[in-house]
């Protein structure tokens, strides 16, 4: 499991960990690993052309310290001081005892550091780290331009300047990097849009905050170990019903695809067997033989042990409401998010899991899709309290997270592709055959959203793909994760 932690989680364990430390080792373990992972980058260190973007706080210490470390292996390092009476004392005799040069950064306009960028093979990023607030500060907007016109690469200091560490949100410029090195622990910001893609590549150095950081963490990303012993894999015992039957009330005359769609992922979620409510029974017996359809609403089709409620339903209001009344695990998406009724979703006693993406989620939230894009941590925790529910929330970063609290599920194996017509009802099909099969809902949400987002990468492999090449990519992405 990837876990990430939030600055005040951050700095308590360094506060703990510094204490029984002689004074300055965190940071010369910072230093160390961004020298290395600098180097790494250059391909060599020596005669390359380095420079150091350097803040007020010690983000801009460990910028200078890993400088000095380049500087003494050959490489030419000028550092660019933002607020030069308040460098860090300690990195700056360092770096000019190592040989490096200094330069004004706020005094200096256009000249020196701009120069300087230009010609680095190098830009190292160490304006802000944690300790930053809102968006780049106008003595750094220059030098943030001059970076991106060099199109020098950029190592971004801990966080790329200018993001907010605990959200993801970005609110102004941030300083882009191809190669972020980050300490101790990930910060939430380095895996959540937008900031995660001004991130680039994230690597973490060890500096030993491990043993002090609190359990649970404040985000967790899984990773194909985890979801390998979640998967529900048959064993010798296990018939149908046991595996669990999921029961899908999706489509409408006008959306008969939504169901296919969704029974296709439903397929491929582990349950045992696939039951079918609604008026596109036809069309979904004639690609799926194997479903037992019915049209006679959900109370009479049989016992499920998960419904999937929503993909395509168009106004079947009554449908949604009574498989809310189910004292089954539900999974709510697209129309039925809308057509749900929030008391209802509230007073239910068994498990709900809602898949909205941004548009569905804002409209839920009544604020702008942008403001959901752009702060989709408390936009996720904002629906899952509000409603009483596990929520997914769809999107680069997909998120989910629990009604009680405890750590939001954050999941990257998607890509582009799958923003494609239906497949979003791949997931849902998915997410529930998960519950039938027994998974949470926040780990059928997170395994779901896994499996979904490799099956897009694994059929997509660089080109379009519609939504049923990505159901049919799941059997692959099972594979793949369990390394069969
Ligand atoms: N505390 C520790 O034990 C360790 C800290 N480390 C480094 O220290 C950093 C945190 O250092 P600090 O607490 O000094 O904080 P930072 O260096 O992140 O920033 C604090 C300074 O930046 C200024 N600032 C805030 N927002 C800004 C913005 N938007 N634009 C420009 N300047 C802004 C503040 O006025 C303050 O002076 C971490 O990110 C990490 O790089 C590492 O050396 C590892 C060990
Ligand atoms: N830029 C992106 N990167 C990765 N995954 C994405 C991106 N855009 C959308 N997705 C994923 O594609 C799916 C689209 O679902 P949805 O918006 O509900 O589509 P539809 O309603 O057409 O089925 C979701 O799983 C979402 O997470
Ligand atoms: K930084």
């Amino acid at each position: 499991m990837r876990t990430a932690y939030g600055v005040e989680t951050v700095r308590a364990a360094e506060r703990e960990l510094m204490a029984r430390l002689p004074e300055g080792v965190l940071m010369q373990r910072a230093a160390a690993g961004l020298a290395v992972a600098c180097g790494r980058l250059m391909g060599r260190v020596y005669g390359r052309r380095v420079v150091l973007l350097v803040g007020s706080g010690d983000n801009g210490g460990d910028a200078l310290y890993a400088g000095a470390r380049l500087a003494r292996r050959g490489a030419g390092v000028t550092a660019v001081l933002l607020a030069p009476e308040r460098t860090h004392a300690g990195g700056l005799a360092a770096l000019r005892g190592a040989g490096g040069t200094v330069i004004s950064g706020s005094s200096s306009g256009s000249s020196g550091a701009e120069v300087a960028i230009r010609r680095a093979d190098l830009v190292v990023d160490g304006i802000v780290g944690i300790g930053g607030r809102g968006g780049l500060r106008a003595d750094a907007l220059p030098l943030a331009e001059a970076v991106r016109e060099a199109r020098v690469a950029v190592v971004a200091v801990d966080l790329p300047s200018g993001v907010d560490a605990d959200s993801g949100e970005v609110n102004g410029e941030a300083l882009r990097a191809d190669l972020t090195v980050t300490f101790g622990t990930h910060k939430p910001g380095l895996l959540i849009d937008p900031a995660r893609e001004y991130a680039g590549t994230v690597r973490l150095v060890d500096i030993g905050l491990g043993e002090v950081l609190p359990e649970p963490a404040e985000l967790e990303a899984l990773q194909h170990a985890d979801v390998a012993r979640l998967l529900p894999v048959p064993g010798v015992e296990s018939d149908k019903y046991r595996r669990g039957v999921v029961g899908i009330a999706a489509g409408s005359a006008r959306y008969p695809g939504a169901a296919v769609l969704a029974v296709a992922g439903a397929l491929r979620g582990g349950a045992g067997a696939v039951r079918y409510v609604g008026p596109a029974a036809d069309a979904v017996i004639a690609r799926f033989p194997e479903v037992l359809v019915s049209d006679q609403g959900p109370h009479k089709a049989g016992r499920v042990q998960a419904w999937v409620v929503g993909p395509g339903a168009g106004e079947d209001a009554a449908t949604v409401a009574e498989v809310l009344g189910a004292d089954v695990p539900v999974l709510i998406d697209a129309d039925g998010l809308r057509l749900a009724d929030r008391e209802a979703v509230r007073r239910r006693g068994a498990p709900t899991l809602m898949t909205p993406h941004a548009g569905e989620a804002a409209a839920l939230l009544g604020v702008a899709r942008a403001e959901v894009e752009g702060a989709r941590l408390s936009a996720v925790r904002e629906l899952a309290a509000r409603y009483g529910a596990t929520v997914l929330l769809k999107g680069s970063t997909t998120l989910v997270a629990d009604p009680a609290g405890g750590a939001v599920r954050v999941n990257a194996t998607g890509t582009g592709w799958l923003a494609t017509a239906g497949s979003g009802d791949v997931l849902s099909g998915l997410g529930g055959s998960l519950l039938a099969a027994g998974l949470t809902a926040l780990d059928a949400g997170s395994v779901g959203a896994y499996l979904h987002g490799l099956a897009g990468r694994l059929a997509s492999e660089g080109a379009p793909v519609g939504a049923q090449d990505v159901a049919e990519g799941v059997g692959r992405a099972w594979r793949n994760v369990r390394g069969v």
